[in-house]
């Protein structure tokens, strides 16, 4: 039976199943349709490749468990909302799941970007692109290439070189740091974001004399529009003297000495603040005192329009010189942007690379007007249903590439549309994702298509405990009243209302700390306060529920650090990490000092990693004295009445990969089976 086309919008915070929806609605796609080939037409798009990884398991493992018979929380969702019944789900479960794996390529969950390299793909020779081209997912760090090219060039290009010494002293004027490479390479993200990197395009012909050029006339206008302000303040005073008027026939001489700071001092006073003050005599017709004579006063209003005049024309003025102070200021950084620019195009012409970043700004130039049929059968795929998870951080490049291909999806029927996203949870924005794309298409204003569009939202957040649900509700609700912008005032005073799932419990406090002069002591106040509210906690919950946010990694490391020290199990990416593991320092501390035996430093962390790992029951201080002067030979020699057998005169003789294995052996550091050390 033919439905209607559908578009839906869900709208929803953290936690409350948009994932679980948008699976849930591909999954009723597919088992609603009697053709088991149906998943061909379906498009699910993610941001990262581990959210299409999880999205891609979640379907097959449910399909799983459905063909088993296994009838899940989803399964029972499902059934009651499709018209097919449980046999019929089984049945289809399976064929389902035979015929993706057989055809694992057009199972289509997808990260955006792939998706669009998919279409430069097809597209390459009509772009001009060679076939062979390779992808550079790691722009950043071509970037850095491209940052370093040009630094080496300082010294042999002497424009160029002029430029670079320009840029770094005004860096240095402005208190900034001098190291020019860190500074260029964050400046240079600059070109990696869609918004901004529209604007260079136009700057791409531009070569440095074109910017010294500019930078002279910009200098130049700068001067003129100096002596005209001063001409405007002169001609003023000029027009009261020639009324035979003093600066003190008007009120507190105000109009006069505005005149005179701008005919003597020209753009060095604060114009702006003294400004308002003659805004404010003009608007209350207030030009001299009550006390002033009939006739006096009668010469002054016949001047006003002319003053008027005059203030206006210095407004105009002053509003040039601030956009051409402006300019000024930015043209040495712009000339060294466009610069690196030029260096990044050579380095991906010369590698012949294309940077995936720049795919959505191929497809809107040269593709996106293409009929959409055409675009579909060079991709080899024709798409019915559209699914589109984390929108908020769909670039509007990204969409409005999209576009046609679901307007044209949407005028057959049988077809749907379904977006899932939080405005709240942008992440996207430094390479142009645009929560407010999403924000409008989640209300009534809205809708790019033919189709009526439906917004929904879920209340149940499913993941956290109602402890943690209620803080949010009530934290967001408060502070989110206090954003000047409407639309975000709304998303977080309306978008925190969310609804406890049957998980009770949990544990919010807030604290603050106040801040630590000693350097030290700084460092460690915070790992330290964690680590005693995790022993305050320790009888209320296990370590494996609860979690350590920071704002940087180099904060989650020294926490992870700490507990670690202070022997609270934790795991984190960073410990996760083999530079993190101990023994294999330890490895690295025996090759180091038996390549370097007057380390210190390294046989005191070796002996510390002893101490712990031999159990030694004698103090460490007293350890480290009995061994921390002695030879390599001897300590290790020492080290044998705790069970060590490690040979200085044999190890030297190994190849290197037996060495590391002669270490391991030697200090039984393979006594219980260690991942980090066999895989080092
Ligand atoms: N209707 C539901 N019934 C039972 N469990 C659910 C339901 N909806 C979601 N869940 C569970 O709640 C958890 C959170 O769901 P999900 O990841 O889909 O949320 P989300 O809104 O996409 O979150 P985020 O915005 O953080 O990405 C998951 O473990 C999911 O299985």
């Amino acid at each position: 039976m033919q439905k209607p086309a559908t578009f839906e919008v869900y709208n929803a915070s953290a936690g409350s199943g948009k994932t679980f929806t948008l699976v849930k609605e591909y999954l009723k796609v597919l088992l609603s349709s009697e053709d088991v080939f149906t998943f061909q037409k379906v498009l699910a798009i993610t941001f990262t490749n581990k959210a299409a990884g999880e999205m891609k398991e979640r379907v097959l493992s449910n399909l799983e468990d459905f063909a088993n018979g296994k009838q899940n929380d989803l399964f029972k969702i499902i059934i009651n909302e499709v018209a097919v019944d449980k046999l019929t789900i089984q049945e289809r479960s399976k064929k389902i799941l035979e015929v993706i794996l057989q055809h694992y390529s057009a199972f289509s969950i997808t990260t955006i970007d792939s998706f669009t390299h998919k279409i430069i793909k097809s597209f390459a020779y009509d772009l001009g692109l060679p076939l062979n081209f390779e992808v550079e997912m790691d722009a950043i760090s071509l970037l850095g290439e491209a940052v370093d090219v040009l630094i080496s060039k300082i010294g042999t290009d002497k424009q160029l070189t002029k430029l670079l010494i320009d840029y770094t002293l005004d860096k240095t004027d402005d208190d900034k740091s001098w190291d020019i490479s860190r500074d260029l390479n964050e400046f240079a993200k600059v070109l990696l974001n869609e918004d901004d990197v529209r604007h260079f395009r136009l700057l791409s012909n531009k070569k440095l004399e074109d910017f010294t050029n500019l930078k002279s006339k910009l200098f130049l206008h700068q001067k003129e529009l100096k002596e005209t302000f001063r001409r405007i303040g002169g001609d003023c005073l000029e027009l009261i003297e020639s009324k035979g008027l003093e600066h003190k026939d008007f009120m507190r001489s105000t109009i006069p000495k505005f005149f005179k700071d701008i005919n003597d001092k020209s753009f060095n006073f604060n114009y702006l603040t003294r400004s308002l003050t003659i805004e404010k005599a003009i608007d209350n017709q207030q030009y001299y005192s009550k006390s002033t004579t009939g006739e006096v006063a009668s010469l002054i209003e016949n001047i006003v329009p002319q003053i008027i005049e005059l203030y206006n024309k210095s407004k105009e003025i002053f509003s040039q010189f601030l956009m051409n102070k402006l300019a000024l200021k930015n043209i040495i950084p712009l000339a060294v942007l466009n610069n690196i620019n030029l260096e990044l195009e050579q380095i991906k012409e010369e590698n012949n690379i294309q940077l995936n970043s720049e795919f959505n700004q191929l497809i809107s130039d040269n593709i996106k007007e293409q009929p959409a049929p055409f675009i579909y059968e060079r991709i080899g795929q024709r798409f019915q249903h559209y699914f589109i998870d984390e929108m908020q951080d769909t670039s509007t490049l990204q969409w409005q590439n999209l576009i046609p291909l679901i307007d044209n999806a949407l005028a057959q029927e049988n077809s749907n549309l379904l977006l899932v996203g939080d405005g709240k949870q942008a992440i996207y924005r430094w390479r142009g994702g645009k929560a407010e794309q999403f924000i409008e298409l989640g209300s009534d204003t809205v809708n790019p298509f033919h189709v009526f569009k439906e917004i929904k939202s879920l209340e149940t957040n499913y993941r956290s405990y109602s402890e943690v649900i209620n803080f949010n509700n009530s934290f967001f609700q408060h502070t989110g009243g206090f954003l000047q912008n409407n639309s975000y005032k709304n998303l977080f005073v309306e978008g925190n209302k969310q609804v406890e799932n049957s998980k009770k419990g949990g544990f919010v406090s807030l604290s603050f700390l106040e801040d630590e002069k000693d350097k030290e002591e700084r460092k460690i106040k915070y790992p330290k306060k964690v680590l005693e509210r995790i022993n305050q906690l320790k009888n209320q919950f296990s370590l494996n529920e609860i979690c350590i946010l920071t704002r940087t990694k180099k904060d989650g490391v020294t926490i992870a650090k700490y507990l670690t020290e202070n022997n609270v199990d934790i795991i984190s990416s960073e410990t996760l990490l083999i530079q993190n593991s101990a023994k294999v320092i330890f490895i690295i501390d025996v090759l180091k000092i038996l390549q370097n035996p007057n380390d210190e430093e390294t046989r005191f962390n070796m002996l510390y990693f002893l101490h712990e790992h031999l159990n030694v029951n004698k103090s460490k201080p007293f350890f480290f004295k009995e061994f921390a002067k002695l030879d390599n030979q001897t300590i290790f020699e020492n080290l044998k009445i705790y069970g060590i057998s490690f040979e200085v005169s044999i190890f030297y003789q190994l190849p290197f990969y037996e060495k590391i294995e002669a270490i391991i052996r030697g200090f039984n550091l393979l006594n219980t089976s260690d991942a980090y050390v066999q895989f080092f």
